[in-house]
């Protein structure tokens, strides 16, 4: 699909609970309300001319989006033919706040196939609305991605999973979404996608598949990975020992403060999604339990792992890169 052939109708979609927006020089720092100003901020127009402003930055025309979770900023270093763009450089933009997540967005090469990476992303917890935490995956759709990579470090429910595992989402619960928060909240922009979105196949089975085969030629990579359901949780508290229990009893494997909404607002248009967990810890199930939470912890078992999670990563890109013609899709 061409950006170009996506319908034009309907309304701005976008809402603002935002801080930290750097457009014409200024931050806002207004107040939440989740469906006023819907129509100023992450409107078609506003997506469409960060993404006309990057493209007119760089030759490359990416095909995939990927985005670097906590501690995983290594996958953004190993692109070639690199144009990286600060992210308070970029027109309306949101800033990364978060350690561990550089705060760039890197066009680039990676084994040949064009691709953009987002070296840091956006939380809730950061004071933006779920809607501004995945605008960026609507401008890596206008600048020409067809696929969307997420990647994330999250807190492992399921026992049998251990620190540094790596979990490939079949699946998420959009807990977020029970409580009525939604990056699709307010008016819909038919240009983007349609307003009621099925969920059904949010995770394409086809790179799953990929992903094993590729781990199962990874010496020693086969043991650590899972397949399992992950859950974004707000933040930027982790869980207490009722929570984790409740989480588990809903069929949950592993929880973060991520990647749902943004893979929501991917597949709304129409983007084939892949995501994988880095299990950074293990969530404290029993009071008896001492509870070892510290983000840096968890962005130092990144950084040991990325090796492997490059490559693993490379590899599924490979096979999206086989899939795709060079065709260019954005103007
Ligand atoms: O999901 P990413 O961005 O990897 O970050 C994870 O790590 C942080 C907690 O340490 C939370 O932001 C959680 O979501
Ligand atoms: N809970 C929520 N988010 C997380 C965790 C966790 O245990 N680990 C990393 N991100």
């Amino acid at each position: 699909m061409n950006v170009n052939e996506v319908s034009v109708n309907g309304s701005a979609n976008g809402v603002s609970c935002e801080s930290g927006t750097k457009s014409a020089g200024k931050r806002s720092n207004g107040l939440c309300n989740p469906v006023k100003d819907n129509s100023s901020y992450g409107s078609y127009e506003m997506v469409e001319e960060i993404a006309t402003y990057l493209l007119e930055r760089t030759r490359i025309r990416p095909r995939c989006g990927i985005i670097c979770g906590s501690g995983l900023g290594c996958l953004a270093d190993q692109l070639t033919d690199v144009d990286s763009f600060d992210y308070d450089a970029i027109p309306h933009f949101p800033v990364s706040t978060v350690a561990g997540h550089r705060g760039r967005l890197v066009f680039g090469r990676l084994g040949g196939v064009p691709v953009v990476c987002m070296q840091g992303r956006f939380h809730y917890y950061e004071g933006y609305s779920l809607a501004k935490c995945s605008m960026p995956v609507r401008v890596m759709r206008l600048v020409g991605c067809t696929h969307l990579i997420a990647t994330n470090a999250a807190g492992a429910i399921n026992s049998r999973f251990r620190v540094g595992d790596i979990m490939l989402i079949r699946d998420h619960v959009n807990l977020m979404g029970f409580a009525g928060n939604c990056p699709l909240l307010g008016p819909n922009d038919d240009r983007f996608g349609p307003r009621f979105l099925g969920m059904a196949k949010a995770y394409e089975p086809a790179l799953l598949a990929v992903a094993k085969g590729a781990a199962r030629q990874m010496p020693g990579m086969d043991d650590l990975l899972h397949e399992g359901v992950y859950c974004c949780v707000g933040g930027p508290n982790f869980e207490t020992v009722a929570e984790g229990r409740l989480m588990a009893l809903l069929g949950v494997d592993a929880i973060g403060m991520s990647t749902v909404h943004e893979i929501i607002t991917a597949r709304h248009c129409g983007m084939t999604c892949f995501a994988f967990s880095l299990i950074t810890n293990m969530c404290t199930m029993s009071y008896d339990e001492e509870e070892e939470h510290c983000h840096e912890t968890f962005v130092d078992v990144g950084r040991q792992l990325e090796g492997r999670i490059c490559e693993l990563v490379a590899r599924v890109v490979a096979s999206i890169g086989e899939s795709c013609s060079e065709t260019p899709l954005a103007k």
